[in-house]
């Protein structure tokens, strides 16, 4: 997207991943100048923020978000989907290949690519699925994804495993050609038949069928061997065992390329939730027990767990408002990860906003390979891709009232730190003052039916 005359911005008393006030000046796409406050040059026309208090990191980048488009745009579509993003502080997300149709080819990849440039809120890199139609069983066609104009370099059937060790072994393989990584959603299907819930106390009593870690966990402990023994790069999906950061910090011990990701629900919520059977709580894989959320916490400030993503699952009322059997697995998050990564992680004192910034854009952006012009440093020239977060507001989270087309948060009602005052996308503002900024989009003609 390109303006002929971009609008200028100065951050006043913005503290860069939360050390001493600076003053930053955004223009022509760039972080133009940085330095104390008052003494960096403003240029005419600058529209002033005063940010003091905020914290600046650079935009976050969603290694893990389901956009829904095409084929459930009653969920979401990529339009409310990145807008949703942006107003979490997202300047770039990975779309998931989980669609109708399945994003298994460069033609379906390219039209959520192309979705995501006209609606102008983040940049939208379309992860592409392992198998045709995530059907596990062929091989999809991973080279032409490639080299198609998204730039495909992350591959995954998330929602379903590759359960398949010899498809596995080929995708692994096959991805090293373009430095590309399989995103494996580690499920053991048999199992996992039927499974509701964790497995554990609580399933038990309430009378849910398990998912028991075992399952999650020997597909990981399996990938990790096959990543290894083909040299191949592989990153874990939603990992929400204790058993599974063990096995993640045993094979970084040895040397294996794999990289893991953690959800914000993870990071703080457990299977006791399950007990009154709503199914907002229903998630894939399943919340899990306090010990669990302990070890995810301390995987991710320990550095065994790479990134946080969001998983951000919109689903519509009438797949979610149902008994608890019948229900759609998964939970919206674009809006509330920042604010649940700051109460868990930055409000405990086990991570700083530097770390913030490492597992919330940096990281993510490397193994994406979008690391060129996303998850930069906040410094002199680079993209101005960026998030101005006051760390001292809070809010309580209203469904109804986010910027997802989807209502099914699991914080409904509850109190989180921390709100999103700012996103910047190339220095174009895509939230200001807490809000969406309409006018993000591009032309109005490219908004054809993505406006609902
Ligand atoms: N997380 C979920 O519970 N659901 C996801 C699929 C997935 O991430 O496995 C979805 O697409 O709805
Ligand atoms: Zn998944
Ligand atoms: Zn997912």
């Amino acid at each position: 997207m390109t303006e002929a005359h971009p609008q200028a911005y100065v951050l006043r008393g913005a503290r860069p991943y939360g050390t001493d006030p600076v003053d930053v000046v955004l223009a022509d796409g760039v972080v133009a100048a940085l330095g104390a406050p008052g003494t960096v040059t403003v240029p005419d026309g600058a529209r002033e923020i005063d940010a003091q208090g905020y914290v600046l990191l650079p935009g976050l980048v969603d290694l893990h978000t389901h956009l829904r488009e095409p084929g459930r745009e009653d969920a979401e579509t990529v339009f409310s989907g990145t807008r949703a993003a942006a107003a979490g502080g997202f300047t770039a997300v990975h779309a998931m290949a989980n669609t109708t149709p399945t994003q298994d080819t460069a033609g379906v990849v390219e039209q959520v690519y192309r979705l995501g440039q006209e609606a102008g809120w983040v940049d939208v890199h379309p992860v592409g699925a392992v198998t045709v139609g995530l059907g596990g069983e062929k091989l999809a066609e991973l080279g032409a994804m490639a080299d198609s104009a998204a730039r495909v370099r992350v591959f995954s059937d998330d929602g379903k495993c590759v359960h398949d060790p010899v498809l596995m072994r080929r995708a692994l393989e096959y991805v090293k050609a373009f430095d590309g990584v399989v995103a494996q959603h580690a499920q053991e299907p048999r199992l996992t038949e039927g499974a509701q819930m964790n497995e554990g106390v609580v399933s038990a009593q309430i009378g849910l069928t398990g998912w028991p870690a075992v399952a999650e966990e020997s597909i990981i402990a399996r990938d990790v061997l096959l990543a290894e023994h083909v040299g191949s790069r592989l990153h874990v999906c939603h990992l929400s065992t204790a058993g599974s950061v063990e096995i993640v910090r045993w094979a970084k011990g040895r040397g294996i390329d794999v990289t893991a990701e953690v959800t914000p629900h993870h990071l703080v919520l457990t299977d006791e939730l399950a007990r009154d059977y709503d199914p907002v709580f229903k998630v894939n894989p399943p919340l899990r027990t306090a010990a669990d959320v302990e070890a995810v916490r301390q995987g991710l400030a320990d550095g065994t767990i790479d990134i946080v993503a969001t998983d951000h699952a919109p689903h519509p009322v009438e797949d979610k408002d149902c008994e608890w059997s019948a229900a759609a697995f998964g939970m919206t998050g674009l809006e509330t990860a920042l604010s649940v990564v700051q109460q868990t992680m930055v409000d405990t004192g086990r991570m700083t906003w530097a770390d913030v910034a490492r597992v919330l854009s940096e990281n993510p952006a490397r193994i994406g390979r979008i690391d060129a012009t996303q998850g930069r440093p906040v410094a002199l020239g680079e993209p101005a891709n960026l998030t101005l977060v006051d760390p001292s507001a809070t809010r309580t989270i209203d469904g109804r009232t986010q910027v997802t087309a989807s209502s099914n948060t699991p914080f409904a009602g509850t109190r989180l730190p921390g709100r999103v005052v700012a996103t910047f996308l190339r220095g174009r503002a895509t939230v200001l003052d807490g809000a969406v900024v309409d006018t993000a989009a591009g032309t109005p003609t490219s908004l054809e039916g993505a406006a609902r």
